[in-house]
């Protein structure tokens, strides 16, 4: 297995991204799944934090429990459909920084062009997750890594929902030094650079937008 890329594989990620595919699903359905989808995945990608132990008292006795050993996370949405795991992220992780950086893609050179950026100050203490549920060319994940280890960001991983292996391989060449976490990893990019099968364009798809 390549330890660049993980795809996490799990009975109901797999269930609730179908449902999500369907182009009959609302946008409601489908923001509800993107939130469920993305507390399962952060659930994985935060499977080898530190635990140290606090003091703690029971109702029947005092006990050494385990506690996160760090608060020092930082997630970090693609705007604007990283907005939609996001959201998931910090309803199970709520004391994380969060940064925005606001990519679109050019849609005739899809190249990334940044529009936007705020992070909190202290990125380089921190483990950095970068989060947008689509890895198609790459462009957009790499540019915003970039853009973050020069801000001074060491500790990178990235989240999506589906990648595509050209967006993967992408990703390994620019920055092999951050991981890849994906629900899925798709067959291809089309010739619009829209993953395929994919689930169409995530943003629009979310916001009900076209
Ligand atoms: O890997 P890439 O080829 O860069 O494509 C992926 C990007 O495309 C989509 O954003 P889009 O430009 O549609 O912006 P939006 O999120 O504002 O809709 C998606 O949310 C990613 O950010
Ligand atoms: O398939 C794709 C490719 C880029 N962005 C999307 O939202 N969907
Ligand atoms: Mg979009």
């Amino acid at each position: 297995m390549d330890a660049h890329l993980t795809v996490v594989d799990h009975p109901l990620i797999k269930h609730k991204l179908t449902l999500m595919r369907r182009s009959t699903a609302s946008t409601q359905k489908f923001r509800s799944l993107l939130r469920e989808v993305a507390h399962l995945l952060t659930y994985e990608i935060t499977r080898d934090l530190e635990l140290t132990t606090e003091e703690i008292e029971t109702p029947l006795e005092t006990m050494d429990a385990p506690v996160l050993a760090g608060k020092k996370l930082c997630f970090v949405s693609i705007l604007r459909a990283g907005n939609g795991l996001l959201e998931g992220m910090i309803q199970l992780m709520p004391s994380a920084r969060v940064g925005h950086i606001g990519m679109y893609r050019d849609p005739d050179t899809l190249e990334a062009v940044e529009y936007y950026c705020k992070m909190p100050d202290d990125l380089g203490g921190r483990l950095v997750i970068v989060v947008d549920p689509m890895l198609a060319t790459g462009n957009s994940a790499i540019a915003s890594i970039e853009h973050l280890k020069k801000i001074g960001a060491t500790n990178i991983r990235f989240l999506c929902l589906l990648a595509s292996p050209e967006g993967v391989a992408a990703m390994k060449q620019a920055h092999p030094d951050v991981p890849v976490w994906t629900a899925a990893l798709d067959e291809r990019l089309d010739d619009h650079g829209y993953i395929r099968p994919g689930l169409g364009d995530a943003g629009d798809r979310m916001y009900g937008t076209k």
